[in-house]
């Protein structure tokens, strides 16, 4: 499987990886918003197969289930910043893809391979057809999906800001229980054995810990302009 991507030459690709809950969304649509860039998010087509199982009666506890049903759903992402969007044969999927029950199901679903051949392909092709240059977050973009990326960045931050902020989304979550499955759904991530979720040798780590949003955004996009200019 090739894994180059052939974009304009003056399209930059910016692959965004890291754990759950450091940023990778907000900040990859924000930066893709200001330098006018394109914008995937590949988690939510790994929750839109998950779903798509889910509503269609797979035990998503068997990989070989899993594995024949995979080539199934028809997975369409939008890729506007300021509205990204994701259709699963045709139905709008963004709310049921954010349920609790996907949430806690999507990593056996993304570990199997014939899963990851599909999405990744699916991948490829969206930031191949980014004629303006395109933000990708994930967990293996700079590593599987787009080693060829321009830039490659790995957010981080402790997992109590992760827990933190996760919880702060929902009204009266429990911040305890929510590191938890926070730690779980990485450790899934981080072990299995296609493309887990990791940092590229040539990425640059932020440590989003003691920053606000808006100063990742600055950083962000300060380090795709940089590399830019240094082109
Ligand atoms: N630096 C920051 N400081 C404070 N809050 C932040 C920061 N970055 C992101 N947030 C908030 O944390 C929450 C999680 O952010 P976001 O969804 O972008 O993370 P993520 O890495 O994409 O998570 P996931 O991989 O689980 O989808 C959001 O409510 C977001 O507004
Ligand atoms: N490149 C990726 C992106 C995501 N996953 C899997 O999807 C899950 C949901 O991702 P979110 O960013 O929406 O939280 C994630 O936990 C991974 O299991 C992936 O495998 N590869």
């Amino acid at each position: 499987m090739s894994t180059a991507v052939e974009t304009a030459s003056s399209a930059v690709i910016v692959a965004i990886d890291g754990p759950s809950g450091t940023g990778k969304s907000s900040t990859s649509k924000a930066v893709a918003a200001k330098l006018g860039l394109s914008y995937l998010d590949t988690g939510a087509q790994y929750r839109a197969i998950t779903w798509w199982m889910l509503n269609n009666g797979i035990d998503v506890s068997s990989p070989a289930e899993i594995a024949t049903a995979a080539a199934k759903p028809v997975i369409v992402s939008g890729t506007d910043p300021s509205a990204p969007t994701i259709t699963v044969d045709g139905e709008d999927a963004s709310g049921p893809i954010r349920t609790q029950e996907v949430t806690s199901k999507v990593s056996a679903v993304s570990a199997v391979p014939e899963v990851r051949t599909i999405i990744t392909e699916l991948q490829r092709s969206i930031a191949a057809g980014a004629e303006g240059g395109i933000v990708v977050e994930g967990r293996d973009i700079g590593t599987t999906v787009l080693p060829d990326a321009d830039i490659k960045i790995f957010l981080t931050a402790s997992p109590e800001a992760r827990a933190a902020r996760r919880s702060g989304e929902v009204k009266g979550s429990d911040l305890a229980a929510t590191r938890e499955a926070l730690i779980r759904r990485d450790a899934a991530d981080s072990g299995r054995k296609t493309s887990p979720l990791a940092k590229a040798d040539d990425a640059v780590e932020v440590d989003t810990t003691e920053l606000t949003l808006q100063q990742v955004i600055e950083c962000v996009v300060t380090l795709v302009e940089e590399k830019r200019t240094a082109a």
